[in-house]
């Protein structure tokens, strides 16, 4: 279990958190939220390489794993030695150290560059380093700020598939402001704005918020729009202009579409 409670964290003016609240039980939570909305803060909070100012973080657990945004690692350090450094600082006995070193490494698909320097490898595989440092020693907890960012198709499938084998009786935090990255894994969603805890729920429970909201309008009505309003494409079909709009409002010449999660997380976000 782990509690945030108000919890202010301020750069000079900038609250980068903002008496945000929030309880996580075991399972895969999303953190969705716009860039600088305070994501990464927060999980620098719970890891406590930052102290809010304001606020109590509660956890009762001693192992917290993090893969942080920028993950670097040593360019002369092997796959290998990289681990090996890890397993050190997280205080993994010696004897255990090649068991858990190898099993990670295999679970982010690098067991054939463990002999490999770093710096050879290229900046997807690094990000799978640092996902395989954060899993290693089986911590309660797990933090990951923008794991996908940089993988390809078939890595971003093995890395939700290596979350369901590692899930069980663990707290998952996964950060992203890539909707369809957490939709099919997370349990449970939390929206992030401007360092406010702004909803959370599951994804239906998201998507529901941007049910009758969503409407496929002639681009030539743009103009009429009134309310609380988000355009939030532009499509052209048959050489006919259109806007997908998110509106508080109904709109009377626009066909109403069904809402999915992007829609729901962007009504939260915009407050239509
Ligand atoms: N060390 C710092 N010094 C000054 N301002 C900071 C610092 N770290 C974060 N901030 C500011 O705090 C706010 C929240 O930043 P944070 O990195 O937590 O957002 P984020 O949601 O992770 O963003 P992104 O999606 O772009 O990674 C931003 O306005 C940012 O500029």
């Amino acid at each position: 279990m782990l509690i945030l409670k108000n919890c202010t964290k301020s750069f000079k003016k900038t609250k980068a958190l903002n008496d945000f609240s929030c309880e996580f039980k075991h399972g895969i939570y999303g953190l969705l939220g716009p860039n600088g909305s305070g994501k990464t803060t927060m999980m620098r909070c719970i890891c406590g390489l930052l102290s809010p100012e304001k606020g109590s973080i509660e956890c009762d657990c001693e192992n917290i794993g993090y893969l942080p945004q920028q993950f670097g690692a040593m360019k002369s350090l092997t796959v290998y030695e990289t681990m090996r450094y890890f397993a050190t600082l997280k205080k993994i006995p010696k004897s255990n150290q090649d068991n858990e070193i190898r099993y990670c490494i295999d679970l982010v698909n690098l067991s054939d560059k463990i002999k490999n320097k770093v710096g050879s490898l290229s900046g997807g595989m690094v990000r799978r380093l640092g996902i395989a440092q954060a899993i290693m020693g089986n911590p309660e907890i797990v933090l990951f700020d923008e794991p996908t960012a940089g993988l390809d198709p078939e890595e971003r499938v093995r890395f939700k598939s290596l979350l369901r084998k590692i899930k069980n009786d663990k707290t998952i935090i996964i950060s992203t402001h890539i909707v369809s990255d957490v939709k099919s894994i997370c349990d449970e969603i939390v929206i992030i704005n401007e360092g406010r805890n702004v909803v959370q729920g599951t994804c239906s429970d998201i998507t529901s918020i941007g049910n009758e909201k969503v409407f496929l309008l002639d681009e030539e009505y743009e103009n009429n729009l009134e309310g609380n309003y988000y355009v939030k494409d532009r499509i052209s079909k048959d050489n006919k202009n259109y806007i997908i709009v998110l509106s508080s409002n109904f709109i009377e010449q626009g066909v109403s579409i069904n809402a999915d999660i992007e829609d729901g997380y962007l009504c939260a976000l915009k407050d239509i």
